[in-house]
C-alpha cells in the first residue's frame, strides 16, 4: 500500500510520458459495441444494428463515441508505473472519465497518443490521479478525441508535505464530471439489464484488470464478486442517451463526463435517467436491484434541433 514516504508528487508531475500507439479494426469496434449492450435485447434494433453490421449496404459500421475510451488503454503500460507514485494496484478504482470528441471515430484506424498528467490530489484516505490522452489519427494527423481518466487510489493519500492537501489540476473547472442532478422529473428514462457475463465480454476489448474476472482479486479489493468495468457502465449510459435523445445519431455527441459513484455487479439492471438543459444532457444511472446511484455526469451535444 502507498504511504507518504512512497509518494513524490514533484517527481510524478515532472514525468514525461512516452507517446503510445493503438490500432483497431471494424471487428474491435463491433465487439466493443456488443460489450456495452448494443442489440442486447433486440438483435435487429433499428437504432443499433449499424454499430455491428453493414446495414442497407453502408460502407462501414458506425462507431460509438465511448469506443474512444479504449484508445487510451496502451497508455496504462507506462502509466501504471508512474515514477514517484507507489500504490497498491488492487485498491485502484476508476473514479471519473471526461471525453471530448472532435470528429466521428473511423471504423478502423491507426492512432498516435500523447499522454500527460493532468491532475494529482491528496484526499487523505486516497490519492487521485488524472491522466490525459490526446488521440491523433496517424495518417491525417487529425486530433480525434481527448480522454481524461481519473483513478482513485484507495489507501494512498496523506502524502502532502504541508498542512494544505496537495492538489494540482491543469484543466478548466467547467470540465469537472461532478454534477448536480435536477429535482424535476427526468426528460427520459431507459432501462437495460446487463448480463452476468458482461464484464467477461467487455474485457475482450482490452481492459484485462482481474478485478472484473477473478473472484479472489475482487475479494481483496473489497467486493463480494468481480465488478463491472466503470467504462462499460458509462458505455451503457451514453448508448441510452444516443437512443433516447439523439434519435440514434452517435455523431451528435461532443463531450462526455461521468463520475463512478458505486460499483456495479454484472447481471444488474441499469436505469439511466436524463434531463435536457439546452444542449447538455445531465444523467444519472441507478442499479435497479439495489436502488443505488452508480454513475452521474453529462453529455454535451452538437446541432440538437428544438423539435424534441
Ligand atoms: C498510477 C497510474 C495509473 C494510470 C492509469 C491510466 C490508464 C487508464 C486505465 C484506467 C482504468 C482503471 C481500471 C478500471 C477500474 C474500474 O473500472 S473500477 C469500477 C468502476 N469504478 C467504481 O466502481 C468506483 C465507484 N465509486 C466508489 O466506490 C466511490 O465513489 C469511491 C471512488 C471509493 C469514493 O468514495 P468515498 O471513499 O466514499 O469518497 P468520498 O468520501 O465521498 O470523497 C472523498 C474525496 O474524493 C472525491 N471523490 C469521491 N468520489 C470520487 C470519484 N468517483 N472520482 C473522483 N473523485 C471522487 C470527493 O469529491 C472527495 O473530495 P473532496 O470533496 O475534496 O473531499
Amino acid at each position: 500500500m502507498g504511504s507518504a514516504s512512497e509518494f513524490d508528487p514533484a517527481l510524478a508531475l515532472s514525468h514525461k510520458f512516452p507517446d503510445t500507439t493503438y490500432s483497431y479494426t471494424e471487428r474491435d469496434a463491433a465487439l466493443y459495441a456488443l460489450s456495452v449492450g448494443v442489440c442486447l435485447s433486440d438483435a435487429v434494433d433499428a437504432d443499433e444494428l449499424k454499430y455491428v453490421y453493414h446495414e442497407n449496404g453502408q460502407e462501414s459500421i458506425k462507431v460509438l463515441p465511448t469506443f474512444s475510451t479504449l484508445l487510451v488503454l496502451r497508455s496504462g503500460a507506462s502509466g501504471y508505473n508512474l515514477p514517484g507514485l507507489k500504490y497498491d494496484p488492487r485498491l485502484l478504482l476508476h473514479g471519473q472519465q471526461y471525453i471530448e470528441l472532435y470528429k466521428p471515430l473511423p471504423s478502423s484506424c491507426h492512432i498516435h497518443n500523447k499522454v500527460s498528467l493532468a491532475g494529482l490530489h491528496d484526499k487523505g484516505k486516497a490519492a487521485i490521479l488524472e491522466i490525459e490522452t490526446k488521440s491523433y489519427e496517424k495518417e491525417s494527423g487529425d486530433l480525434l478525441c481527448m480522454n481524461r481518466t481519473t483513478v482513485f487510489l484507495r489507501g494512498s493519500g496523506g502524502f502532502s508535505k504541508s498542512s494544505k492537501p496537495f492538489s494540482y489540476t491543469n484543466y478548466p473547472v467547467n470540465q469537472n464530471p461532478a454534477v448536480k442532478i435536477p429535482e424535476s422529473k427526468p426528460f427520459s428514462v431507459f432501462e437495460d439489464r446487463t448480463q452476468p457475463s458482461q464484464a467477461l465480454l467487455y474485457r475482450l476489448s482490452g481492459d484485462y484488470n482481474p478485478l472484473h474476472s477473478d473472484p479472489m482479486v475482487a475479494k481483496v479489493a473489497g467486493f463480494s464478486r468481480p465488478i463491472l468495468h466503470g467504462l462499460c457502465t458509462l458505455g451503457f449510459a451514453v448508448r441510452a442517451i444516443i437512443k433516447c435523445i439523439c434519435r440514434g445519431d452517435p455523431d451528435l455527441v461532443k463531450s462526455i463526463a461521468g463520475r463512478f459513484l458505486l460499483h456495479v455487479y454484472p447481471g444488474e439492471t441499469l436505469v439511466t435517467e436524463m434531463w435536457l438543459e439546452g444542449s447538455r444532457v445531465i444523467f444519472r444511472t441507478k442499479v435497479k436491484e439495489r436502488k443505488r446511484t452508480v454513475l452521474s455526469g453529462y453529455v454535451d451535444l452538437r446541432g440538437l434541433t428544438s423539435s424534441l
